[in-house]
């Protein structure tokens, strides 16, 4: 489980994460939703440690995040999967070796199981067979699936995908969705996924979570959120683009 208790971060003189409350339970695949710069990508980096808060705190199996040591933290990051949007594969290892990173980090020193798992993560993603290829000869699209191999490689508990389907075409934005739903049913993992497509996000999460401002102002299930009278929940779920928000 997941707990985020009355979190708040500024950023140069701003507030950019107020006073936000959220508990997440285990093998719950949340949806975190917004406007551009409404802190989704800050709050999630604050969760796994990578941003600390002014205030609050964050527990994750009432583990006290930023009460860890580096060390202790490294460990609890074993458990993370993490897609960021910038997330980049190392332009010097091959494709193999950047998946398969994950592995020896952890200290699995058993080659034959390392390419075993390779392989078979290259075929979930579609891709057989570019092991031996170096990301700047892969497109974007190979590059995101290829990332998100690596990030769900060791088969972590918990997942968190930054808008995992960023700048890539509609069909290979389908099969990340494919992806994430798979690892979700055969993994049972807790999840967070930040996404401006709506669309695709509705049929992958539980619950959704509207962060605008740096404030949670919708937290529910997918049928809470369709019946919403809110306008701004509204207009959002509907897929308005941010001009187009009018409240
Ligand atoms: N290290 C940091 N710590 C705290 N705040 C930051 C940090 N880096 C950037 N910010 C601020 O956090 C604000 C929210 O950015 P964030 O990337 O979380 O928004 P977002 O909702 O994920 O936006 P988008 O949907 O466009 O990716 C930005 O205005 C930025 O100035």
């Amino acid at each position: 489980m997941i707990r985020i208790e009355n979190v708040t971060k500024y950023h140069e003189g701003r507030v950019v994460i107020d006073d936000v409350t959220l508990t997440i339970d285990a093998h719950t695949n949340v949806g975190l939703i917004g406007p551009g710069g409404a802190g989704k990508s800050v709050l999630l980096k604050i969760v796994c440690g990578l941003i600390t808060p002014d205030r609050g705190k964050v527990f994750i199996d009432d583990i006290d995040v930023h009460s860890l040591k580096p060390t202790e933290l490294a460990e609890l990051r074993f458990r993370i999967g993490m897609l960021f949007q910038n997330y980049a594969l190392f332009d010097s290892m091959n494709v193999a070796d950047n998946i398969a990173f994950p592995l020896r980090q952890a200290g699995e020193s058993d080659e034959t199981l390392v390419a075993q798992k390779v392989q078979q993560a290259l075929k979930d993603i579609s891709l057989p067979g570019i092991g031996d290829r170096y990301p700047n000869e892969l497109s974007g699209g190979m590059k995101k699936r290829v990332s998100f191999a690596r990030a769900v490689i060791r088969r972590p508990p918990i997942v968190f995908y930054d808008d995992p389907t960023a700048g890539l075409d509609p069909v290979t934005s389908s099969k990340i969705f494919i992806l994430l739903r798979t690892m979700q049913r055969d993994f049972d993992t807790t999840s967070v996924t930040i996404s401006h497509d709506i669309e695709g996000i509705k049929d992958i999460c539980d619950r959704f979570v509207l962060l605008d401002q740096g404030r949670i102002v919708f937290e529910g299930t997918r049928a809470e959120i369709d019946a919403c009278q809110d306008s701004l929940v509204s207009q959002f779920w509907q897929g308005y683009s941010d001009d187009e928000l009018n409240v």
